[in-house]
């Protein structure tokens, strides 16, 4: 199996602010989004839908610069990337559509990568023959076969049933602990922030800054159903609320 680089590589998000282009005038998303990611350190990105989380993760990744700030890493970083949905290209088998997004180097690497998601023996299938929970887990794979220094999970389990998504947690989980990368992980999920991150940003206001960051002290290997998380999703669930009011209570004139 090809090394995870010693040392890993942090990243640093300073004064980062994103404007997008609108027909009246530019619409400002993002101000003065300012965090750093300790090498090895998994940060929750949590928010109201549209406050920004998918933009953060797309700047880490270098798709799109920031209007304003910068975003440095300490060291040139391998980055894996894990989207809601799988995105296997439907006319490739499994191990084709990792083979797809990573050097010769590691394609010896495939079969184990797939085999630690579950996925054992099942590199020459297509992904038509898979549920959506096991694409989701090919994803995985696929962003963690390079063995990437920094892993961004947009949402992994947002498009699978419950019982689903928390079978992939977990699996998230135990993989980060066998693979540690320095994660920023999107979610919607309380329990899911509070039983995979370190550190959990809230996302508010307008535009759209970091209103608090929750830090989560549990010990690892984390339960989640572990009654010490409990006063921890109350509080992440209070801040969510204060850092995104509904913009049209029930009620209002
Ligand atoms: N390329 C783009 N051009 C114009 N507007 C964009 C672009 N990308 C994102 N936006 C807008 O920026 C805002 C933030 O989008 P983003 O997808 O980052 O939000 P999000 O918090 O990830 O949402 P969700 O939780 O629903 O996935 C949205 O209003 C979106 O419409």
């Amino acid at each position: 199996m090809t090394g995870q680089r010693a040392g890993g590589v942090g990243v640093n998000f300073g004064d980062v602010g994103v404007s997008f282009a609108a027909p009246q005038a530019p619409r400002e998303v993002l101000r003065g989004v300012t965090f750093q990611a300790a090498a090895g350190e998994i940060l929750a990105l949590v928010g109201r839908s549209g406050c920004g989380k998918s933009t953060l993760l797309n700047l880490a990744a270098g798709l799109g610069a920031p209007s304003a700030g910068q975003i440095r890493f300490t060291a040139p970083p391998r980055i894996g990337y894990v989207f809601q949905d799988a995105r296997l290209l439907p006319w490739l088998t499994l191990a084709r559509n990792l083979e797809l997004v990573c050097p010769p180097e590691f394609h010896p690497d495939i079969p184990a990568a797939l085999a630690r998601v579950g996925l054992a023996g099942r590199g020459d299938d297509l992904p038509a023959q898979l549920s959506l929970g096991m694409a989701q887990r090919a994803a995985v794979a696929r962003a963690l076969v390079i063995r990437p220094d920094v892993l961004l999970l947009d949402e992994p389990c947002g498009a699978l049933d419950e019982l689903t998504a928390a079978e992939l947690r977990a699996e998230l989980a135990g993989l980060l602990r066998l693979q540690p990368a320095t994660t920023l992980l999107v979610t919607h999920h309380p329990g899911e922030a509070v039983l995979l991150a370190d550190r959990v940003l809230v996302l508010g206001g307008s535009p759209t800054r970091i209103t608090q960051v929750l830090e989560v002290p549990l010990p690892r290997p984390r339960d989640p159903d572990d009654p010490a998380a409990l006063p921890l999703l109350r509080e992440l669930r209070g801040l969510l609320r204060a850092a995104s009011p509904a913009t049209d209570p029930v009620g209002a004139a």
